[in-house]
């Protein structure tokens, strides 16, 4: 093989990242770099290109990131190849920055002209600086009326510090300034310079399961070349394989001789089990093995836990499979058996958040033809026991009886909030409500203010986010993390059918709120499940204690309920998973419990709900 040719090659490669707040517009201008480059056809070019999951389309957000391979004629006659990872923007998704921004030399960080830097702004800049990129400030919607790319410019520089003087302006949505982008691609985000002639180093950054080629590796070669039939080695498991093909995709797969240092693609190796392979892993020669493996990615905890149950209890081998081919393309999913007396066999899964919770729950109904019952989300708790030990509890009907534990601790999160000055006092007054605890406030420039709390994560997984964007007419931005446990008076809340305890509705709240959420339960279920043959007990319970209680009268005639609120789309939503969730019946005992009461405590949190 010609070194010379390949070194030239890889000094015109180009990786890099598409990072920016949600909405700012990362898919829409990745989808005009492929148009202005012919990487895809016109009559191939639907919007959003790279957002390809069914799912994606539908919501327009990117959930998954996707890699595509460019070639560039730039204006100084030479040809390069770039490689475009699109990202996704919710902070849900967030550790799915950080694995593909391991995978280049650069990001470019897309600002929206008439929103300024955002809380994702920050925090995406933030990963894109620890792993060292060359970051190329965009500042994007130039079209818009309300566009003030002067302004955007001047936060870039004062509140991130980077030179944004000289920040590329464009449109995504016109085209305009995509041309000279792609030439600033060129000069400014530097070549990758890993070593052609030592042994294969390369990171596996995201995997998929296809039906007729086994798993599907997305990997960025660090050192080295791979090439059909090369043996290799991964890493952390020390398992060998032969390589059966190579290539990138353009979006979709095509097929390559060999992959070089500095080359993002594909390889494919007769691996069979999901279990094989880690993202975050290094591959290496099986006969010249590297030293050191790559640094993996930090492996991220989930921050919400639900139950999922087949409605067919015969599906239950299904899910489990599905489950574990969803896992393997989404790293943050955990998933472990759990048995309920009310629902049967299913899983505790572990979620990033609700969107994360939503996205899986509606591929599995997709992609995997599953009708599927959750549980109402959790967080995860620590009993302090008498003994001292502490013990986990992902499902609030584990929670063992009060005489057992000393004390019940809760996940806390610093909760930062970035909104204008005007909008101050809703915020602080909506974060009080949600036992938040300020923590200070900082004048970001003349209009911004970051206001700080500690909460507890399980406010905020609900429904902060939309309670956030209603009462800052949507100009409020959130990030948060994780800082520790906190000790809560919290108290278990059981709920009884006809006296007896249904396992799957039990949830635990703080006991300030307890009587109040009892009573909202007690009385959304009597709305939830039909009327049956004979009467239906509802109570609710705090060990032997009924604090609520309702009745629903023996069937005569259809129930019906109303949902007040105001965005149409959300309700069309909720009414179409009202309708697919009346269709999920559970025979708990004697009685018919619909999917939509075992997620009945999330919704209690709704005020468009609560309002009857
Ligand atoms: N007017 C205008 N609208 C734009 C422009 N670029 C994007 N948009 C719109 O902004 C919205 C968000 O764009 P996306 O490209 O989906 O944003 P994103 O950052 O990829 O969002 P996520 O993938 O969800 O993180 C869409 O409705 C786009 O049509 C632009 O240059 N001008």
């Amino acid at each position: 093989m010609d070194l010379t040719k390949l070194e030239d090659y890889q000094k015109h490669i180009r990786n890099f990242s598409i990072v920016a707040h949600i909405d700012h517009g990362k898919s829409t201008i990745a989808d005009r770099i492929l148009e202005l480059t012919d990487t895809v056809s016109e009559r191939q070019l639907k919007n959003q290109m790279l957002d390809d999951m069914p799912l994606e389309r539908q919501r327009g957000i990117t959930i998954k990131m996707n890699s595509v391979e460019i070639k560039y004629h730039a204006q100084n006659g030479e040809d390069y190849i770039f490689h475009l990872i699109d990202t996704p923007g919710h902070v849900d998704f967030s550790y799915e920055v950080s694995r593909s921004l391991a995978a280049c030399e650069g990001a470019l960080l897309v600002v929206d002209a008439s929103q300024g830097v955002q809380a994702q702004t920050l925090a995406n800049t933030y990963l894109a600086i620890d792993d060292d990129l060359e970051i190329l400030p965009v500042i994007n919607k130039i079209d818009l009326p309300s566009a003030n790319p002067e302004q955007a410019k001047e936060e870039i520089t004062e509140m991130l510090g980077l030179d944004a003087s000289n920040a590329a302006e464009v449109s995504g949505k016109t085209g305009q300034g995509i041309g000279d982008l792609l030439e600033r691609i060129v000069q400014d985000i530097p070549a990758p310079d890993g070593d052609l002639e030592a042994s294969l180093k390369a990171l596996i950054f995201d995997s998929k399961y296809d039906d007729y080629r086994g798993v599907v590796l997305s990997i960025r070669v660090e050192d080295g070349m791979v090439k059909p039939g090369d043996h290799i080695k991964i890493m952390n498991t020390g398992k060998e394989y032969e390589v059966t093909e190579v290539g990138v995709s353009s979006p979709h797969p095509v097929k390559k001789d060999i992959l070089i240092a500095g080359d993002v693609g594909y390889l494919t190796a007769n691996i069979k089990s999901v279990r094989e392979t880690g993202v975050g892993d290094t591959i290496t020669s099986s006969k010249n093995a590297t030293a050191e493996p790559l640094p993996g990615y930090r492996q991220i905890p989930p921050m919400v836990y639900s139950g999922m149950y087949p409605v067919d209890n015969s599906k239950y081998d299904d899910l489990k499979e599905a489950l574990q081919k969803l896992q393997l393309n989404d790293a943050a999913l955990e998933f472990e058996p759990e048995t309920s007396t009310a629902l049967g066999f299913g899983f505790r899964c572990g979620f990033l958040g609700l969107l994360h919770m939503d996205v899986v729950q509606e591929r599995l109904e997709q992609e995997f033809n599953l009708d599927l019952i959750m549980t109402a989300p959790s967080v995860d708790y620590h009993a302090i026991m008498n003994d001292g030990s502490t013990k986990v509890i992902d499902n609030p009907s584990d929670l063992p009886s009060a005489g057992e534990y000393s004390e019940v601790q809760e996940p806390y999160v610093k909760a930062e909030v970035m909104v204008p000055n005007d909008f101050v006092g809703p915020v602080m007054e909506l974060c009080q409500r949600k036992r938040g605890e300020f923590v200070t406030m900082d004048y970001l420039d003349k209009y911004r203010v970051n206001v700080i709390y500690n909460m507890p994560l399980a406010e905020i997984i609900y429904d902060f986010f939309d309670d956030l964007k209603s009462s800052t007419k949507g100009y409020a931005s959130l990030d948060y993390e994780i800082t520790g446990y906190r000790a809560t008076d919290l108290v278990k809340i059981d709920i009884l059918l006809n006296k007896q305890v249904i396992d799957a509705l039990s949830f635990i709240a703080h006991r300030d709120e307890s009587q109040n959420r009892a009573r909202q339960m007690t009385s959304m279920l009597k709305k939830l499940i039909p009327r049956q043959n004979f009467e239906v007990d509802i109570q609710g319970a705090i060990g032997a204690k009924i604090i609520s209680r309702a009745t629903i009268k023996p069937y005569r005639k259809d129930v019906t309920w109303k949902i007040h609120t105001g965005d149409p789309d959300r309700r069309a939503k909720l009414l179409e998973k009202q309708k697919r969730g009346k269709k999920r019946m559970k025979a708990v005992g004697q009685v018919e419990v619909p999917q939509d009461a075992f997620m009945a405590v999330l919704r209690m949190n709704d005020d468009d709900l609560n309002s009857k």
